[in-house]
Formats: C-alpha cells, sequence, structure tokens
C-alpha cells in the first residue's frame, strides 16, 4: 500500500521530489499556492497520513496528531520555529519532527538589520510624508527627524546592542553589525531553556569577530537598561510569553529600539505600545506580533497616532527571500521523505527533551 503525504502548504517546485515516487500518495491542499491551509481540510485529508507537511500557520496539535491515526511516522514543518507543534505528543507516538534552522539564518538576519534601520529612522513616518504630499510643507531643518544611529562612528563610538535569545540567528546580527556597523559592544540573554551549545558558541564567537571588544551574559533588568537596540530572537511559547513586558520597557532608554524577529507572543503589546506612546523608547521595529495577523485589535500599529509613526511592522517575513525559501523547501521535503522512510532526518528537533 503507498504512503500517504498530506502537504498542507507551498513546497515550490521541490514538491516534485514528493509527486515523483511513485510509492508514495501525496495529497496536497490544492490552493497551497495562495492560500493557507484551512484547518477543516488539514483534518479530513490527515487520516492515515505517514506523513504531514505544515507551515507555522498550521497548529499540529493533539486533535490533528488523533484524526493522523497511529501510522503517522512523520511531521515536517518549512519554518525554524515550533510552537505550532505538539512535541510531547509526538514524542510520544515517536513521530520525527523536522524543520528548517540554519538555511534561513541570513535572511531572518537581514531582516534584523533593516528593520532596525526603519524604526531608528522611523520610515513609517518619512516615507509617508512622501506618499501624503506633505514633502512641499515639511520645514528641512538639521535636527528635524534625526534619529539614534546604528553604526558607531569616531564621535560616538558606544553603542551596545542587546539580544534576548543568542542563537544562530542573533549571532548572524551580531556579525553583521560589527563588520559593517561597527559595533564593538553586545550583551545577550539566553533565552529560557537554551541548549548549552548556545552558550558554546558564544563564547567562540569572541575569536571569530575582531571588531567585537565585549560580550556578556546579562540578566533581564540588564539588557532592559543597557541596549541601544534591542534584538528579540527567542521562539514562543510558555516559557518565553512577555518577556518584553511594562516593567522591562520602563527601564530601556528613551532613544533605544526594539526589533522583533522571535515570536509575536514574546513582547507584551498592549505594553509595547504604551512606551512608543509615552516615550519609554524610541521605536520598534517588529516582523511578528502578538495575535497577528490581527495587530489592529492591540493597537501596537495602525491607527493609533503616536506609535505607528515609531513602529514599523512586516507581516512575518523574514525568511522569505527566493533563495531561501527554495532551500527551506527542499530541507522540508527531504525531512519528511526521510522520516517515512523510517530514515533519520536531515534537520529533525531532538524531542528527547520532550519526553
Ligand atoms: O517564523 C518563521 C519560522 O519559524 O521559520
Amino acid at each position: 500500500m503507498k504512503k500517504k503525504i498530506v502537504v498542507c502548504t507551498d513546497l515550490g517546485p521541490a514538491l516534485s521530489l514528493l509527486t515523483l515516487r511513485d510509492d508514495l500518495d501525496v495529497v496536497v491542499w490544492p490552493h497551497a499556492v495562495d492560500t493557507e491551509c484551512p484547518r477543516a481540510w488539514l483534518l479530513e485529508n490527515v487520516q492515515g497520513a505517514s506523513g504531514l507537511v505544515v507551515c507555522f500557520k498550521e497548529r499540529v496539535d493533539g486533535e490533528v496528531i488523533k484524526a493522523a491515526g497511529s501510522g503517522l511516522r512523520a511531521v515536517s514543518t518549512i519554518s525554524v520555529g515550533y510552537d505550532h507543534l505538539d512535541l510531547p505528543l509526538l514524542a510520544s507516538r515517536n513521530v520525527q519532527v523536522g524543520y528548517t534552522p540554519d538555511v534561513l539564518t541570513d535572511a531572518v538576519a537581514d531582516s534584523a538589520v533593516m528593520l532596525a534601520l526603519m524604526a531608528s529612522r522611523r520610515t513609517n513616518l518619512t516615507t509617508s510624508l512622501v506618499t501624503s504630499n506633505a514633502w512641499p510643507a515639511f520645514q528641512w531643518t538639521p535636527f528635524a527627524l534625526s534619529a539614534p544611529q546604528l553604526s558607531t562612528t569616531l564621535f560616538s563610538p558606544k553603542r551596545t546592542v542587546g539580544f534576548l535569545g543568542f542563537g544562530r540567528i542573533a549571532q548572524a546580527v551580531l556579525r553583521r553589525l560589527t563588520l559593517g556597523f561597527g559595533v564593538s559592544d553586545a550583551i545577550y540573554t539566553p533565552r529560557p531553556e537554551a541548549p548549552p551549545q548556545v552558550m558554546r558558541d558564544a563564547e567562540l564567537l569572541r575569536g571569530l569577530m575582531p571588531n567585537l571588544h565585549s560580550l556578556r551574559a546579562v540578566d533581564m533588568p540588564t539588557l532592559a537598561a543597557d541596549s541601544d537596540f534591542l534584538f528579540v530572537l527567542a521562539p514562543g511559547g510558555e516559557a518565553t510569553r512577555h518577556l518584553i513586558d511594562e516593567s522591562f520597557l520602563r527601564r530601556m532608554k528613551p532613544t533605544s529600539v526594539l526589533v522583533n524577529n522571535g515570536r509575536g507572543s514574546v513582547v507584551d503589546s498592549t505594553a509595547l505600545a504604551k512606551a512608543l506612546k509615552e516615550g519609554w523608547i524610541w521605536g520598534a521595529g517588529l516582523d511578528v506580533v502578538e495575535e497577528e495577523p490581527h495587530v489592529g485589535v492591540k493597537h501596537v500599529l495602525p491607527a493609533e497616532q503616536g506609535v505607528r509613526e515609531k513602529c514599523v511592522v512586516v507581516p512575518h517575513l523574514g525568511s522569505a527571500t527566493h533563495e531561501t525559501r527554495a532551500e527551506m523547501a527542499r530541507l522540508t521535503v527531504v525531512n519528511v521523505l526521510r522520516g517515512v522512510d523510517g530514515e533519520q532526518m536531515e534537520s529533525g528537533l531532538d524531542l528527547g527533551r520532550w519526553q
């Protein structure tokens, strides 16, 4: 009997690696190219599946896993995040779980630097001057719309960048900032439950970045108080929920900039809106927002005057480059194939800690 693989998401040309195998019955959400997979379709089609391919928008919880049945061998997500998957349950059923770290590191790091620049220069406000035809009335005086600077200069050599979470993406951001922006001081707070490997990598970095003079692990209050630019690169889930809350934001500098490329749930949106409005921090660049995509509900973004000018929001596109998405798709397919074939995935999660 053919093994069934259910694909909820668009895999581009990599899909053919699945469909070319005549020992597989590949069931693809028919509108995957431009529409997210409805849960009802997933629940109906997942029955009897050996493999399941999802993106972070599909929750693979008890209901889905039970609907799949006991033959489920592999779940492969086209994302580095995995807070949409019920890992303890998958682990208890010996289902392998594949994800796509590493291949997206550079694209997301690029996006984090972009957001830091956009938020510090308040491009929401400045571009709207042009698009709303307000430029003619704008009085160009030397300090009008001047902003905190990301790169260091001879006359302003001290810039501390902070990281909440210090895994691969954070380290790639730091590499960019030390090489391209002259940043020499960095602090970080490892995310809760960070594997020891992260700390070892952080130590190694000192040797790899000659411009980096100081790299310190600090506690949360110090991270808040000392960061000129703070990059949130922690995963979602209960352990990180609202780590950036009102008391954290109140400790930050009025010239500091917050960037979130991790998960929206790490930052309390209501507190962030207040922080922007009342000027506790300078600006925010967000690739992810709590309760996305309904960001208006919490007033972080759109309508609210005094917030929207200081906050750039992008709809969760950190890894969205042609090159990276193609490689993520390839890896996602290889992972699910290995899983249903009973081989070790190319990049599988070590489920040991969820067992
Ligand atoms: O958020 C995107 C991802 O987890 O890859």
